[in-house]
C-alpha cells in the first residue's frame, strides 16, 4: 500500500515559487529522506502533508485519505515531529502527551505513553512542568507528541538539528526499531551521513522541485567510484588533470602550505596515471588519501549546493 502519495503539488509564497509540481510516492514501511538546500521546499511540503497548510494545486493522500477531503482520518495515520518548538509551559510531560492522545480520541493511553516516554529517556521528566525542560528534553517531547496515537507514517522534519549525540542515539534506536515493526518513515535531516545510515530512499529536492529519486545504493553508484585527495606542497595540477577535480583548496583556505584537490576516480588504475602524471609534472605530494564518494558529493553535484545548513 503506499503510504504517502503526493501529486503535483504546488505551492506560491506571494512571487516565490515554494512548490513547483512535486509528485512522490512512499511506500508503506519504507525509511525515506526528504533532502536539499535551505529553501528547497522541505518544510513547506511537510506542512501540506500534515494538513497544516494548504496547497494550490496538487493533492497529497495518507494510506489513501486526501488530506484536505478527508482530514481527520488522514490526520490519524499520520505522526509530525516539527522543526519548531511550541508546547504549553504549564502541562508537565504526562498531561501534555495525555491531552494529544485526548485530541485523538484515546483517553485511556498510559500504557503506551509510559512506553513512549521510556524509550525516549523521559520517564523521569514525565512530572516535570514543559517550561522547565532543556530545549533537548523538549524535542524529545516533540517526538513523543508525534508518536502518542501510533501513527503508521511517521514524518520527522529535522529531528535531531542541534541535539546531543545521546538523544540522537535514544532517537535512532527508537525509529529503527518502529520502522522494523512496518512504520513507514520520512526523514528531513541537515546530516546527510545520518540520511545516509538510516534511509533506503531519497529525493532531493532543489528550488521547490525534486531533482533526483532513488534508492540510496543507486545514488551512492550514480557518483561512481571514488575521490583522490592530494596535498600538493610543491608545483601544481597539470591542466590535463584539470577535468577530474571536484573541489580545490588553495593558500590561506589550507592551514598547511600548497595545494589541496579532490579528485575523481573512476576505477583504481587511473590512481596510478594521476600520480605519474603529478609527478613528470614535477608536482610534489605532501599527502594522499583514497576515499569512497558518499552521500555528501552526491548532494553537491546534484544540487549544486553545500550540505543542508
Ligand atoms: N510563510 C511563508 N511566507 C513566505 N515565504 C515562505 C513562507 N514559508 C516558506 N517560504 C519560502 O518558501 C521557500 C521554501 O521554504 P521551506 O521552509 O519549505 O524550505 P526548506 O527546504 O524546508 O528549507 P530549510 O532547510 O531552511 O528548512 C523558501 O524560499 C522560504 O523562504
Amino acid at each position: 500500500m503506499t503510504a504517502i502519495h503526493i501529486s503535483n503539488v504546488q505551492k506560491r509564497y506571494q512571487s516565490l515559487q515554494a512548490l513547483g509540481g512535486v509528485s512522490l510516492s512512499i511506500e508503506e514501511g519504507e525509511f525515506f529522506g526528504l533532502l536539499g538546500p535551505n529553501g528547497a521546499g522541505k518544510t513547506t511540503l511537510i506542512s501540506i502533508i500534515a494538513g497544516l497548510i494548504r496547497a494550490d494545486a496538487g493533492s497529497v493522500s495518507i494510506h489513501g485519505h486526501d488530506v484536505v477531503t478527508d482530514f481527520r482520518a488522514a490526520r490519524r495515520k499520520l505522526g509530525v515531529v516539527p522543526q519548531e518548538l511550541v508546547f504549553d509551559p504549564f502541562f508537565t510531560v504526562r498531561e501534555t502527551l495525555r491531552l494529544q492522545s485526548g485530541y485523538f480520541g484515546l483517553p485511556n493511553n498510559d500504557k503506551w505513553i509510559d512506553e513512549v516516554m521510556e524509550n525516549l529517556d523521559l520517564t523521569n521528566k514525565a512530572d516535570t512542568n514543559m517550561r522547565a525542560l532543556s530545549g533537548g528534553m523538549k524535542r524529545r517531547v516533540l517526538v513523543a507528541q508525534a508518536l502518542v496515537h501510533k501513527p503508521p507514517v511517521i514524518v520527522l522534519d529535522e529531528p535531531t538539528a542541534g541535539v546531543d549525540v545521546e538523544l540522537r542515539q535514544t532517537l535512532w534506536k527508537f525509529i529503527s526499531r518502529l520502522n522494523r515493526e512496518g512504520h513507514t518513515i520520512v526523514l528531513t535531516t541537515h546530516y546527510l551521513e545520518e540520511a545516509q545510515a538510516m534511509c533506503k530512499r531519497v529525493a532531493m529536492m532543489k528550488l521547490g522541485k525534486v531533482v533526483a529519486l532513488d534508492t540510496m545504493s543507486s545514488l551512492i553508484r550514480r557518483i561512481s567510484g571514488s575521490q583522490l585527495i592530494v596535498h600538493l606542497k610543491a608545483g601544481d595540477l597539470p591542466p590535463d588533470l584539470q577535468h577530474l577535480v571536484l573541489h580545490a583548496e588553495t593558500g590561506s583556505q589550507l592551514s598547511t602550505l600548497g595545494r589541496k584537490y579532490s579528485l575523481k576516480v573512476n576505477e583504481y588504475m587511473e590512481v596510478e596515471t594521476i600520480l605519474a602524471r603529478l609527478r613528470e609534472s614535477g608536482a610534489v605530494i605532501d599527502e594522499m588519501q583514497l576515499q569512497q564518494a558518499d552521500l555528501e558529493d552526491i548532494f553537491l553535484e546534484i544540487t549544486g549546493t553545500g550540505a543542508p545548513q
